[in-house]
């Protein structure tokens, strides 16, 4: 309830007058039918009707207005509401660590800044309209029975706890139910991401089937809580109504005996009697509003949770004094990463000095470690142990932002995000000149692409970049870390994805950038390795061996092997 009020107390005001409105317009509509009688008693008698025509007239439109604009002031709450509930979920969820996100569903994260904010429009509004409305009713009805006959009004106090006692035991189970309820609608969602994901694959696989069941068992387990939760709302219900009318009842009962025995007037039991029936309302009200705040609380349970999960601070630190115009020195020191803490090190003791300049390709087995070194150096994760230094500085004193803006950083499958290639091209430097753009694209080979784009830069390359093959999206993903302007340059060769023509065009680019960069290439090719200023050979999380090529030719086994069998292109021509 506290949690929900934090979200509602900025709107409280709209709310509070859209309530106010409502009523005020229920109240005219009361009033109608009197001034109706009025007038009608005016007419029969001939005199002027005009001034109850007039109030009638007023009465009727001043009504709906007054409950038409309150109903809205409530409806906007209600968006306003979900709206801010909203905004804080993207804010932190895209401010996650990735070691939270690794452990999570997308899908499920997608949920809870879709399905379950909606879920607050009803119980941020109507919902506590109802509990304090009905609340207000309550007791004002059960102030008047205390003032007819405080004797009855303990026997319907003492029926009336009942009803706070199945409240009690009726409304955690309605919250868990719906908690449930999100967390399978959540499952859904998960379960749809990894299908539509990974279209293809499924497809290949002949996996419809099987996928298909697998989020109708979700869907399947969200509809039987849905209805565990709909029970019992109805039981709470029915309940409710089942205890006033046996109150009604036992107040007869009691009642009739005291009127018997001249104790109580007949006229205040008959009183006693209306407000008693007059209760029934209210009642049901509170009941229902604190049923669905239920629903609502499930729902920001959810979404509170995502509070509690790891968020990076990208603007803490301190600069280092001063930063040098291009290239930018990196230093390991005996660095350790284990992704998990019972997990393997998937980086033992890793410590190296990358200069301003130059060009270095790591190499090594599958798994090596080697993706790892270019997620730590972009902060992605904090190392186990040791230290890693930009520019002379630890990366965990840099402003984050500040430490990633010196980064251009191709991933290994070299995302594309929906949207238009121009979109996809200055995603990293939005600020970026056509002229710069221009540059990059001739740079990286994507002019006949370009050309070929029926509205050129402003085609949308759809989801994930699906329209483009994935030589198009690695060159683009080149495009996009250069447009940047980086001072550190991270590579993550694919392993074959481009033609001769444009991988010779884009290490050109690359050996370019190296002369006034430092770039690390984490490289697949043999023809990157030949290149390189030098080498990092990585094996099972520890630096083997560093040199240049022919050195290591020389030197190292395993990187003899490597160069033989696992770097692609021209292998054999190049050893020998
Ligand atoms: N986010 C993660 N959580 C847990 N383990 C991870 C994570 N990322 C990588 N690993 C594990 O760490 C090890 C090193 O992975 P890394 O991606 O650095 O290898 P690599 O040398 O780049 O391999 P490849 O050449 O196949 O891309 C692997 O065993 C991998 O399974």
């Amino acid at each position: 309830m506290r949690q929900l009020l934090t979200y509602v107390r900025p709107y409280a005001r709209g709310l509070l007058a859209g309530a106010l409105l409502v009523f005020a317009g229920g109240l005219g509509a009361l009033a109608q039918p009197m001034v109706a009688r009025y007038f009608l008693e005016a007419l029969a008698t001939g005199r002027s009707v005009t001034g109850w025509l007039v109030l009638l007239g007023g009465l009727l439109l001043g009504a709906a207005a007054a409950s038409a604009v309150g109903m809205y002031l409530i409806a906007r709450t209600a968006e306003n509401v979900v709206f801010s509930a909203r905004h804080r979920l993207v804010a932190r969820l895209l401010r996650l660590r990735l070691s939270a996100v690794d452990g999570a569903k997308p899908g499920d994260l997608l949920a809870r800044v879709t399905a379950d904010t909606t879920q607050l429009r009803a119980a941020a509004t109507i919902n506590l309209v109802d509990l304090a409305v009905g609340a207000f009713q309550v007791i004002g009805i059960i102030a008047m029975m205390a003032y007819l006959d405080p004797l009855l009004l303990a026997v319907v106090v003492l029926v009336l706890t009942s009803i706070i006692g199945s409240g009690y035991a009726l409304m955690p189970r309605i919250r868990r139910a719906s908690l449930q309820a999100q967390e399978a609608i959540g499952a859904v969602a998960a379960s749809m991401e990894r299908a539509l994901g990974a279209f293809r694959t499924i497809k290949a696989n002949g996996a419809e089937e099987r996928e298909t069941a697998a989020v109708l068992e979700s869907a399947g387990l969200a509809r039987r809580r849905g209805l565990s939760a709909a029970r019992w709302m109805s039981i709470a219900g029915i309940s409710t109504s089942l205890v006033v009318q046996v109150s009604f009842l036992v107040v007869l009962g009691v009642g009739g005996a005291r009127v018997a025995n001249g104790s109580l007037e007949i006229a205040a039991l008959i009183a006693f009697l209306l407000y008693l029936f007059y209760l029934t309302g209210p009642v049901s009200q509170v009941v229902r509003g604190v049923a669905g705040l239920q629903v609502g609380s499930a729902a920001l349970r959810r979404i509170t949770e995502v509070d509690t999960m790891p968020r990076e601070n990208t603007d803490a630190g301190t600069l280092p004094a001063s930063l040098p115009d291009t290239g930018i020195a990196v230093s390991l020191r005996n660095v350790w990463m284990r992704y998990r803490d019972d997990g393997p090190a998937q980086l033992a003791g890793v410590s190296v000095d990358l200069p301003e300049r130059g060009l270095t390709a790591v190499v090594g087995p599958s798994g090596a470690g080697k993706t790892t070194i270019l997620a730590l150096l972009e902060r992605f994760y904090d190392p186990t142990a040791g230290q890693i230094r930009v520019g002379g500085v630890d990366v965990r004193d840099w402003p984050l932002a500040r430490l990633r803006d010196l980064i251009g950083y191709v991933e290994q499958d070299a995302p594309v995000l929906a949207g238009t290639l121009r979109d996809n091209l200055v995603f990293g430097a939005p600020s970026a000149g056509e002229r710069d753009l221009r540059e990059v694209i001739a740079l990286t080979r994507l002019e006949p692409l370009v050309a070929a784009l029926p509205d050129g830069l402003d085609t949308p390359v759809g989801h994930r970049g699906g329209s483009l093959s994935g030589g198009e999206r690695q060159r683009i993903a080149i495009a996009r870390a250069l447009l940047r302007r980086p001072r550190l340059l991270l590579l993550d060769e694919a392993t074959s994805q481009l033609d001769a023509v444009n991988e010779s065009a884009l290490r050109e680019v690359i050996t370019a950038a190296a002369r006034t960069t430092n770039v690390v290439v984490v490289a697949h090719r043999l023809s990157t390795v030949t290149g390189a200023d030098r080498i990092l050979v990585l094996e099972n999380g520890r630096l083997r061996a560093a040199g240049t090529h022919s050195e290591l030719i020389a030197g190292d086994d395993l990187y003899r092997t490597l160069a033989t069998t696992q770097l692609l292109a021209e292998a054999d021509s190049m050893v020998h």
